[in-house]
């Protein structure tokens, strides 16, 4: 009797399946294309899943998920998949991310190459009966210069294939280093310094806040008269629109997309421009890549539906499901934990202290403190903040933390203690689970509350004095906002005591500096969960 269903998705190579297919606990399962609504019904059943582009991973999806303990990408981009969802729920994200690396960085040098000589173009006359010898005079690789942006696993190894072709590299990469970068004989450079003198442009990073139209109006202003560009990392990369202008007035004298902001795509503006070339999302698209990605993943689900560690994952650190099960509870708490302290805190901050107590003090908490540092960068940070780079992003802000475990957890089942130290003081809070998932604040500064950590909320630290608690109530009713919750703590009569508030709405800085000028009234910050 098969313990654990696989549903896979997308055409993934059947005979890359066998890892799957030789566990007799395993039941494999070959899904058709679903909408979203076909995915949420059936989902439920699922202890695993197995994807690559085409099929949305959504939180909806994961809502409905209540068996899925992990998702598989047959591939590297996991655009497709709802990573804070798949976090929130527990579910890991594993992905293949090395063996379609050739496959991706051929069909690349096969797009420069279609490109120099015009290739598809005249593939297309011939098959229509034109031998037209004339209108297709290319350009040379050797001796040009080629700006490679992202110079990861594709990046690095179509950097190698062009200096073959005896190109000269110029790359943007702000993630590696120059060491790294002079070891493949390449001296990195600012995108200012790449776009004017590429005469090809290639782009092979994620696509991510930071890289999402990259190459837009301003890029293209900047680069040579006749470059030509190709993408084949994802969709969005380059903005379209700006492309589309830029080959209609000359200035680009050619590209080639793999990939698009909108797929399939078969009516984008760029089709009905002679000198662009395109390939539905095929850099991948080879025999032996999707034997490697689908061995890789199939072998990655064994591993994590039997308890084993798991290589490539990409939401959390490597874990296995046992662990999983007992730390995943309290991910959203911590999340939540870091986020709120991010809004309460002043000044630059240098220091994160975590502190375990009680249950949890026996556990693996990594991956709490993971969630924890995520959820302290959001609200700060412009960038994507995720599982895999939130400590990578703290350390490289001056930032260090310091996790300890200690016994004795205030009378609570466990707790999660975070001191957040900044140039201008400190600041504690503390936080719960009731009834093993129920997220709650418990502390703030030595004072107890009793705070759910959702929505819109305001903290208020005052002094214990009559007639403060009335006029923050009367504030809040003349502005409309209802009061959901209100919780106030003190550690002695006449003393300073705190308030938190949850609302029912955004709080506008008016009312703020209203609140701030009742009488006993310290500081007032609005926080939003
Ligand atoms: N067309 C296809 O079918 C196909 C196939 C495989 C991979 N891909 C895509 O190709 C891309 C690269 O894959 P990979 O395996 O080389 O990934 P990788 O993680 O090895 O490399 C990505 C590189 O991009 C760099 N990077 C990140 N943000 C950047 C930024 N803002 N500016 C410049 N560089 C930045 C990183 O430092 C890294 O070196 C991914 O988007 C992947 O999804 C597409
Ligand atoms: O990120 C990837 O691995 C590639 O884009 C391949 O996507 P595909 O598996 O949908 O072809």
């Amino acid at each position: 009797m098969a313990m654990y269903k696989v549903l896979v998705m997308d055409g993934v190579s059947e005979k890359g399946l066998e890892p799957l297919r030789n566990e007799s606990e395993i039941e494999v399962i070959i899904g058709n294309k679903m909408t979203e609504d076909e995915l949420v019904a059936v989902i439920g059943e699922y202890d695993a899943m197995v994807v690559r582009s085409a099929t949305k991973v959504t939180p909806r999806v994961f809502d409905h998920a209540s068996r899925l303990k992990v998702v598989g990408r047959a591939g590297v981009g996991v655009d497709n998949i709802d990573l804070n969802a798949a976090t929130q729920h527990g579910v890991l994200v594993v992905n293949a991310p090395d063996g379609n690396t050739i496959a991706a960085t051929e069909h690349t040098i096969a797009m420069m190459l279609a490109l120099a000589r015009n290739i598809p173009q005249a593939v297309a006359k011939m098959k229509n009966g034109v031998w037209d010898k004339k209108a297709f005079l290319g350009v040379e690789l050797r001796g040009k210069t080629l700006g490679i942006i992202g110079l990861g696993r594709i990046g690095s190894a179509v950097a190698r294939r062009a200096q073959a072709l005896e190109m000269d590299i110029v790359a943007y990469d702000p993630y590696i280093t120059e060491e790294k970068a002079e070891s493949m004989g390449i001296k990195l450079a600012t995108l200012e310094e790449l776009f004017p003198v590429a005469d090809f442009i290639t782009v092979h990073m994620p696509k991510t806040k930071e890289t999402y139209h990259m190459l837009d109006e301003r890029a293209f202003a900047m680069m040579k008269e006749g470059v030509r560009v190709i993408n084949c990392a994802r969709g969005g990369i380059i903005e379209e629109e700006a492309l589309y202008k830029y080959m209609k007035e000359g200035k680009v004298a050619g590209a080639a997309l793999d990939v698009f902001e909108k797929e399939p795509n078969t009516d984008s503006p760029l089709l009905e421009l002679n000198n662009f070339i395109a390939t539905p999302h095929l850099g991948a698209s080879t025999a032996e890549a999707q034997l490697n990605v689908a061995v890789d993943v199939a072998e990655e689900i064994v591993e994590a539906l039997q308890g084993k560690v798991v290589r490539n994952t990409v939401n959390i650190p490597s874990i296995s499901p046992e662990v999983m099960v007992k730390v995943k509870p309290y991910l959203k708490l911590a999340e939540k934990l870091g986020k709120f302290q991010a809004q309460l805190v002043e000044g630059r901050v240098t220091k994160l202290e975590i502190t375990f107590s009680g249950d949890l003090a026996g556990e693996e908490v990594k991956p709490i403190t993971t969630a924890l540092v995520k959820g302290f960068l959001d609200p700060i940070l412009q960038e994507t903040v995720n599982f895999i780079n939130a400590t990578l992003l703290a350390k490289n802000r001056g930032i260090s933390i310091a996790q300890t475990v200690n016994g004795r957890a205030n009378g609570y089942a466990s707790l999660i203690t975070l001191k957040v130290i900044s140039d201008k003081g400190e600041k504690t809070v503390s936080g719960t689970l009731f009834r093993d998932n129920d997220p709650r604040i418990v502390m703030i500064d030595g004072y107890r509350i009793d705070a759910v950590p959702e929505g819109y909320m305001l903290y208020v630290p005052h002094i214990d004095k009559p007639r403060i608690i009335g006029p923050v109530g009367m504030l809040f009713g003349e502005h409309n906002i209802n009061i959901a919750g209100m919780q106030v703590g003190r550690k002695e009569v006449g003393g300073k005591a705190i308030m938190m508030l949850s609302v029912d709405a955004p709080v506008s800085e008016e009312t703020l500096k209203a609140i701030a000028e009742i009488d006993g009234v310290q500081e007032v910050k609005f926080v939003s969960l």
